[in-house]
């Protein structure tokens, strides 16, 4: 199954956790427990020394990930012998992708796969590449993105559209920008495929927010940073689960009742 059939037959709003490879010895553990907490898929960060989208939260777990000496080729050794149910997108930043070549995810079992840093304009080659190796090529929209071109974006990617939140890096922030549910309305408007925010959803309130508005949420830095602090696959899988039930909900569990009023099943 592709991984935008995957998403489109969930029957439930979408939560894709983002977790660094390599970032400690056991780091398939964490896979497996956000599989079980609820996880639609997976993403997978192949760990990149001058990751410029990111904040410090994930800069800091791909710089762990690289002090432990992972390299991309060790992490899908590593995604090769886990067994999950769940589709995995790998994030690598473009020169990494151009370097190792789209077939050795798909040997690896990948479905997904986004280069954030990968002009639009350069990425008919890629699309074409991925599309023979049964890759689909995640195209990511920002809330700078102008009409014409988010059309066309919405029309060339596949598996989902990746809507960037709020403007600037990866990382925790204090609530959804105002510009995730405009970002959200303006792709829902041109495309039905399915639309995940990301880049600052951290709570599960915010979670359920990114529901509502499009169809599910991407959550790395929140959960790198518990990682980051010690947590086991145990305890991220808590924490995943806390944003499954919000998702489910549409409202955070401790939303007063009054607040769920008009929330979308
Ligand atoms: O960390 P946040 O703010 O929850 O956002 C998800 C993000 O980390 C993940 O999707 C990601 C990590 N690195 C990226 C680089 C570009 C685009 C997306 C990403």
């Amino acid at each position: 199954m592709t991984l935008e059939t995957h998403l489109r037959t969930a029957g439930r709003p979408l939560l894709v956790p983002y977790v660094t490879g390599g970032i400690t010895a056991d780091w398939t553990d964490y896979l497996v427990a956000c599989q079980e907490a609820g996880a639609d898929a997976i993403e997978v960060g192949l760990p990149f020394s001058d990751p410029m989208l990111d904040g410090v939260t994930i800069q800091q777990a791909s710089d762990r990930a690289l002090a432990r000496g992972v390299t991309p080729e060790s992490i899908l050794d590593d995604l090769s012998r886990t067994t999950l149910r769940v589709p995995i997108i790998v994030m690598t930043y473009a020169n990494l992708v151009l370097r190792h070549g789209i077939a050795r995810l798909a040997a690896a079992g990948v479905s997904g796969l986004i280069v954030p840093d990968l002009p639009l304009d350069e990425s008919a080659v890629l699309e074409a590449e991925a599309a023979a190796a049964g890759v689909d090529l995640v195209l990511l929209v920002a809330p700078s993105t102008p009409g014409d071109r988010l059309r066309e974006i919405c029309e060339r990617s596949r598996g989902f559209v990746y809507a960037i939140s709020v403007m600037g890096t990866t990382g925790e922030r204090e609530t959804l920008a105002a510009s995730a549910a405009t970002l959200a309305a303006r792709v829902k408007a041109v495309t039905d495929r399915p639309v995940l925010l990301g880049f600052g959803i951290s709570t599960p309130e915010q979670a359920a927010e990114a529901g509502r508005a499009g169809d599910g949420a991407v959550v790395g830095a929140a959960l790198m940073r518990r990682v980051l602090d010690g947590a086991t696959p145990a305890d991220l899988g808590r924490a995943v689960a806390e944003l499954r039930a919000a998702l489910d909900l549409g409202v955070s569990p401790g939303t007063p009742h009054a607040e769920v009023s008009g929330h979308r099943g």
